[in-house]
């Protein structure tokens, strides 16, 4: 597993805010675990704070909203929230504010990556002396099957696509609500294990359960790291298979039965905050937001909560609506954008206007009356007036004067990274926690502090100065001499994240231009309940699989489904060779003739292989014997590295009631030598590159830096503290989060009584 269960640096859960909630409710409560920090955030907070006194500590906002609901009843018939009181968030207006001017939204699209930029055509590589292709169809299977392959002087272009997927019926459109996750940063529909499981080694093969379909992903296991991952796909493939097969055979001899090597997915385990957490949302129903700096397990935790939460509404899932603030990462967990969900279409109009609206469309109307767990991922770019709107839409559609209409609110992000995108007029965006409604909705507000993806207590501790805006000269000299290139053993070089899908897509084209050598188009298969071309167009933009790939050997690519425990999304690999499923079958069914034969190209073995078959019932087929998919060669953190057939994988919009409006089917891949900080966000990467003169809003320096694991894998260029903005409305949200030493100052336990959430119930 190459991600350790990190020695508790201290674990504190910190009771902030129980406004609505007066009865039986201590003002905070703290637990702490057995280890202390070897970096505790709030202490970084605290200490930041301090040595910068003047750094935009205003009047708290959250003292006023205390205030404010102090003398509010403790269960407020929240009327007209929409015209209440108007918070106006102070942002110094920022210098690429024209660009946000430029964003096109509608319901379905948050994802100001995309709305940055015009959207850009994948550029072909240009190649000297190419010529018109030649398209060369290959024989069908079946009438509907048929690959394109386009010849070049100089290179092949090959369109794969995929005719033949099986369409993914409406009972895979949930996840499993028992899903083991991993520990990485994926979202929760990627933790399932691939609609069709991977596929196995040989010696696992008696242990797998009889598949009815050969569309599985093949795994090889660890092994060292090769000089040269993508020049290997003959020879090292041979001596692949030997080192396998001796690997079997100590398996066989070791307990006589064959191992189970590629462990699937595996348990995550919580750390004690996390699951403090969990247990008060699913157990005891508490609507909270749970915060932290990058790295605290938030999305990991979320993921968890969704599934005891699908669990605990197995019999009505409908129950629960998963939703985000943005298309990408509503696509990233498998629901919806809040937008959607709400049936509000740009959600301009007044209240009573969204909810006449509302009310004309069944749909909307049932999932408003029918949800009692709303779940909002990326917080941090919602709107404040839409938190509002919502709030007072609930409680009148669902006729309840309940705070939200009594729906159960799972809130997590980080206000400190990326935030909400102005809509286009000249009001400033406002953060949801400056919504009126927002401490009347809001039980419980927990901050994590265990930091899980930088191990490194003095990383984690820049990071932190950063996410403040607060640096120290010292944090800005060690910014400052991440300026180096990395120092790598292997081939694979540092993902360079930019902040404009533009930039990113320019770098990418430049790379695969300069190598030779075959390129294969992989061209998605998009499908869905909504019928509009453009419409499904617009909702499947947001996905991280992009509608077509061009792939070469040596080109470096990121994984974007959990396959297995170690090849998850975010795992940085190269594509080392272009293989058909018959190969890889022929391959592992006959090993030996594979490996004795050096010389052979691998169609040629893989034809000698079908044909030795062939008695044994393989049946052959051109078409498929063609279709060639991209096998990558994965770089695990611990240096080793591990291959994967990459075969088409599903990615859904998905509303509450299991109804799929779009899906995709796609090779689990996108380029990975350039991506978009947007893009980048909740990822955990190796090996980063950031160039801060390019970086221009709040939060998104912090952001790009946060996804590196160590010192050692991030090289930083221009950094300058100017870069590093925050917005000083949520330094004020963030400072009135009791620290864990004030807390335990007026607590004589430190232990957290599972009791500190039992406050009454809206
Ligand atoms: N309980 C845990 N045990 C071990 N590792 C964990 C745990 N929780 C999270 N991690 C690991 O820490 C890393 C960061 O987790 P995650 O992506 O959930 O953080 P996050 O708070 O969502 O960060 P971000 O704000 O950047 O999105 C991941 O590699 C994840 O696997
Ligand atoms: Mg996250």
């Amino acid at each position: 597993m190459h991600v350790a269960i990190s020695r508790a640096r201290g674990i504190h859960i910190i009771r902030l805010l129980s406004l609505n909630c007066p009865k039986r409710l201590p003002s905070s409560f703290a637990y702490s675990s057995s280890s202390r920090p070897a970096a505790a955030p709030e202490k970084m907070f605290k200490k930041a704070l301090q040595d910068h006194p003047g750094s935009g500590t205003k009047t708290l906002h959250q003292t006023d909203l205390l205030r404010a609901n102090a003398r509010a009843p403790s269960k407020p018939q929240l009327q007209s929230q929409s015209g209440g009181v108007k918070r106006k968030v102070e942002v110094a207006e920022s210098s690429l504010g024209s660009l946000h001017n430029a964003v096109y939204f509608d319901e379905n699209d948050f994802d100001d990556d995309l709305d940055l930029d015009e959207p850009q055509p994948l550029i072909v590589p240009s190649v000297a002396g190419s010529t018109i292709p030649k398209t060369v169809t290959y024989p069908s299977l079946d009438t509907s099957s048929r690959i394109g392959q386009s010849v070049y002087t100089n290179e092949t272009l090959a369109d794969v696509n995929y005719p033949d997927l099986p369409s993914i019926s409406q009972e895979t459109a949930a996840p499993p609500s028992s899903m083991q996750l991993p520990w990485s940063s994926s979202p929760p529909a990627h933790f399932q294990p691939p609609v069709k499981k991977p596929r196995t080694l040989p010696w696992t093969k008696e242990e797998e359960e009889p598949r009815e379909d050969k569309k599985k992903s093949i795994v090889a296991p660890k092994r060292s790291r090769p000089a040269e991952p993508w020049n290997k796909s003959e020879s090292t493939i041979k001596a692949e298979q030997k080192e396998l097969r001796q690997e079997y055979k100590k398996t066989q001899k070791s307990d006589g039965k064959p191992k189970q090597l590629n462990s699937k997915i595996a348990t995550v385990f919580l750390s004690d905050e996390q699951r403090a957490v969990l247990d008060a949302v699913v157990d005891r129903g508490k609507s909270m937001f749970f915060t932290g700096s990058a790295g605290t397990g938030k999305s990991v935790l979320m993921r968890e909560i969704i599934a005891k939460l699908r669990n605990k509404y197995r019999k009505e899932p409908d129950r629960i609506a998963v939703t985000a603030s943005t298309g990408l990462a509503a696509c990233n967990i498998g629901g919806v954008t809040l937008h959607s969900f709400a049936g509000i279409g740009l959600g301009k109009e007044p209240v009573p206007e969204l909810v006449k609206k509302i009310k004309k469309n069944q749909k909307a109307r049932n999932r408003w009356l029918r949800t009692k767990v709303l779940v909002v991922d990326e917080v941090s770019m919602v709107d404040g007036d839409l938190f509002d709107k919502l709030e007072e839409i609930a409680r009148r559609i669902r006729n309840n004067g309940r705070p939200f209409g009594g729906i159960q609110l799972v809130v997590t992000g980080d206000f400190f990274q990326l935030p909400p995108v102005p809509d286009g007029s000249n009001r400033e965006a406002k953060f949801a926690f400056a919504a009126a409604s927002w401490t009347t909705c809001i039980q419980h507000t927990i901050l994590l502090t265990n930091i899980f993806r930088q191990r490194d207590p003095e990383f984690a501790n820049m990071l932190n100065e950063m996410r403040l805006g607060k640096i120290t000269p010292s944090t800005i000299e060690a910014f400052r001499r991440l300026s180096r290139p990395l120092d790598v053993k292997d081939q694979i070089e540092a993902t360079e994240l930019f902040p404009t899908r533009a930039e990113v897509d320019g770098a990418n084209s430049a790379r695969m231009g300069r190598l030779s050598g075959e390129v294969l188009r992989f061209n998605a298969v998009d499908s869905g309940t909504i019928q509009d071309p453009q419409h499904r167009d617009r909702l499947l933009s947001n996905c991280m699989a992009p509608p077509m790939i061009q792939l070469k050997k040596g080109a470096q690519v990121m994984l974007i489904k959990n396959m297995e425990d170690s090849l998850v999304n975010g795992s940085i690999g190269k594509v080392v060779a272009f293989m058909s499923e018959d190969y890889f079958d022929s391959y592992k069914e006959n090993d030996k003739n594979f490996a004795d034969d050096a010389t052979a190209s691998d169609d040629e073995r893989a034809h000698r292989a079908r044909k030795k078959l062939k008695p044994m019932g393989y049946k052959e087929g051109p078409a498929s014997m063609a279709r060639k998919w991209p096998l990558v060669s994965f770089l695990q953190p611990d240096g080793s590295e591990r291959h994967l057939l990459c075969q088409p994988e599903t990615w859904k919009i998905e509303l509450p009631n299991g109804e799929v409006q779009a899906q995709r089917q796609q090779v689990p891949l996108i380029l990975a030598w350039a991506l978009s900080i947007h893009k980048a966000q909740g990822q955990t990467l190796q090996r980063v590159k950031v160039d801060l003169g390019r970086v221009f809003e709040k939060g998104q320096a912090y952001v790009a830096l946060s996804r590196a694991v160590s010192q050692e894998g991030l090289q930083v260029t221009r950094f300058e503290p100017r870069k590093v903005m925050v917005h000083p409305k949520v330094v004020d949200f963030y400072s009135n989060l009791v620290s864990i030493t004030e807390v335990n100052k007026s607590k004589t336990s430190s232990a957290l009584n599972p009791d500190d959430f039992d406050d009454e119930d809206f």
